[in-house]
């Protein structure tokens, strides 16, 4: 039986893919997930040579987180969260978007958590957020959203990422404290038919960061922990890996989110209307993120994606630390970077 905490990474990677394949996602045989060759975590590879506009692969509507989904969350019993998500998203308009997406996210990890220690598998998303970094470290996933305040201030302060990175954590504080406890009852009725046991003592004997937690000896009641360190990995995973195309509304797709950026990337990507048989809908019509190959891609090389152009006006490197916890073209620790205060994150000083 799968137990996700425990599987190796490279069975990760295989639960994921065959997750996707048997729910129609096209996958090029000669793809491959490895370590990337740009430092954080791990990247697709083509283990052949591939021509121009080869399609590397294609991932159906179904098996992307949207928000449609996080309003809906029916299925499991609890009506009341998924409209309570969508009347946030109404009257907060995209940043509440982006909330209700987070606090739906980490409802699923958790629920997921919690099966997998059952073993029992109905989890909608299971093999693809088992591969997703809820915590600091997870694919070597950095981020300020993972700090603890005092980092903040003594990393940070004076940099040209305080600002945005104050009030990104804000965001996710505000979030915390509204939707939590919302979250924590929508936990506790989705489990309610399902268990006598104390739905809180179980994920905390399950969780990943359980460890973290001892060893910082914190005093923090263990059931809020889990649920704003699952919001918070959630935020991280939407701000690092979410795909905004035509319609301007945050989504995750699977797989397209393990490519590693570059401002040349070498596939692109296009959203595309398919005919199929097996589309839920019944238009016999489905929507599919397409990938191919944007020139000629030797064997043996790393696929590549544009997050977001490089040009310093609209994302100095600065900002790209903020939202997407790395610098292109840095392999070294940022933290090294802000101590030796390098001119990426500390304004020059005028002569005079
Ligand atoms: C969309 S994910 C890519 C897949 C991810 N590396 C993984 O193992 O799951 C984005 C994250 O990958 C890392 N990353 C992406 N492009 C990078 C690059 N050019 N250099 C260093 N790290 C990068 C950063 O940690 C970033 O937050």
């Amino acid at each position: 039986m799968l137990k996700p905490n425990r599987l190796t990474l490279w069975e990760k990677y295989l639960d994921l893919l065959t997750w996707l394949k048997q729910r129609d996602a096209t996958i090029n045989e000669c793809l491959e997930i490895k370590e990337s060759s740009q430092g954080q975590g791990y990247g697709l590879y083509v283990n052949k040579s591939i021509p121009k506009d080869e399609l590397l692969f294609s991932i159906p509507r179904s098996l992307w987180v949207t928000m449609d989904k996080a309003t809906s969350s029916t299925e499991d019993g609890d009506d009341e969260f998924g409209d309570t998500l969508k009347a946030l998203i109404e009257k907060a308009g995209p940043g509440g978007a982006t909330v209700s997406l987070a606090c739906y996210m980490a409802k699923e990890y958790i629920l997921l958590c919690l099966e997998e220690e059952e073993e029992n598998q109905s989890s909608r998303w299971g093999p693809y957020f088992k591969t997703l970094p809820w915590k600091r470290g997870i694919n070597n996933q950095e981020h300020i959203l993972f700090w603890p305040n005092e980092k903040i201030e003594t990393l940070l302060k004076g940099s040209l990422c305080y600002e945005e990175a104050r009030s990104l954590r804000k965001e996710v504080s505000f979030s915390i404290k509204v939707l939590g406890p919302l979250l924590k009852k929508s936990i506790n009725v989705s489990r309610g038919q399902k268990t006598t046991k104390n739905v809180f003592e179980q994920i905390t004997s399950i969780l990943p960061w359980r460890k973290v937690q001892e060893d910082n000896g914190e005093n923090d009641v263990v059931d809020d922990k889990i649920i704003s360190d699952a919001i918070k990995g959630a935020f991280v995973n939407l701000l690092t890996r979410s795909f905004l195309d035509d319609d301007e509304n945050e989504k995750l797709v699977p797989l397209l989110d393990l490519m590693q950026h570059s401002n040349t990337p070498n596939v692109s990507l296009k959203v595309v209307k398919i005919k199929s048989s097996s589309t839920s809908e019944d238009t016999g019509v489905d929507t599919v993120v397409e990938v191919r190959a944007n020139c000629d891609i030797d064997a043996g090389l790393e696929m590549f994606n544009q997050y977001r152009s490089e040009e310093e006006e609209s994302m100095p490197y600065a900002r790209f630390f903020t939202r997407f916890g790395f610098v292109p073209g840095i392999m070294e620790p940022m933290e090294n970077l802000l101590i030796d205060k390098s001119p990426i994150f500390w304004p020059k000083k005028v002569e005079v």
